[in-house]
């Protein structure tokens, strides 16, 4: 249903499925659609007051209704306790949870048990020691979600805007089902892509035109950069 547009490009460099895309911190119809029409595998609602992309459990779930079918549904969290998660699991039955905070691994799982979902586990990388935690978190989780550490001082845990140094990653197992996040933009995603063979990417901060204002149009060309037909 989705992506078929980069299967053919994404085959002439070896890989097999084309990449995924999420949109992360969709809060309004428009740019939900736009993001849906271009393509995108994934959506992202944010559920965090401390963040400028927060949206309550009615608006999520009135979003959610929208892209059902389109594409999947994901809700980022951060340090969600059981009663929290059991009210967004129950309003807007996503597809995914994106658990970005501090969450250990025992957490973690606890989740997954929890919840018929995929569960994503952000690992916050500056430093190749940070990638310590893949061990502790592959065998628990779907997809690992690597994103830049936030800067000193930051008041989110990500959708910061921050890219860290993809080279890190060129030595992951190739099995590891990961998602590249962190400071991608239409500008640099397909060199990103290039170097890391990621075969998911996640957007918030590079398609806004400021922070927790979506942008179709950047929406629309970080699309088109990651089927290299922009
Ligand atoms: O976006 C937020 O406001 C946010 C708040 C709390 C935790 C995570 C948050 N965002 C994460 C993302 O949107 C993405 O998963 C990723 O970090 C990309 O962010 P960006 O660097 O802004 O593209």
């Amino acid at each position: 249903m989705r992506n078929e547009a980069g299967g053919g490009r994404a085959a002439a460099r070896g890989r097999a499925m084309p990449v995924e895309i999420k949109i992360c911190g969709l809060s309004d119809e428009a740019t939900l659609d736009a993001a849906l029409d271009a393509g995108a595998s994934h959506v992202g609602f944010v559920s965090f007051p401390k963040s400028p992309r927060h949206v309550d459990i009615p608006r999520a779930r009135a979003l959610a209704d929208l892209a059902r079918g389109r594409a999947a549904i994901a809700v980022l969290t951060v340090d969600a306790d059981d009663a929290a998660l059991d009210a967004l699991v129950e309003a807007i039955d996503p597809d995914v949870l994106q658990l970005h905070g501090h969450e250990t691994p025992e957490r973690t799982a606890a989740v997954k048990a929890r919840f018929d979902r995929e569960v994503w586990k952000a690992i916050p990388v500056a430093t190749a020691d940070d990638l310590a935690a893949i061990a502790l978190y592959q065998s628990v989780v779907d997809r690992v979600l690597f994103d830049a550490k936030p800067p000193k001082g930051a008041v989110l845990p990500g959708g910061n805007g921050v890219a860290f140094d993809w080279g890190l990653l060129a030595a992951l197992d190739p099995s590891l089902r990961f998602v590249l996040s962190g400071g991608l933009t239409p500008e640099n995603v397909a060199e990103a892509v290039a170097r890391t063979r990621a075969p998911a990417v996640d957007v918030s901060s590079g398609v806004e035109s400021a922070p927790g204002v979506k942008d179709q149009d950047r929406i629309r060309a970080f699309v088109r950069a990651v089927r290299s037909d922009g």
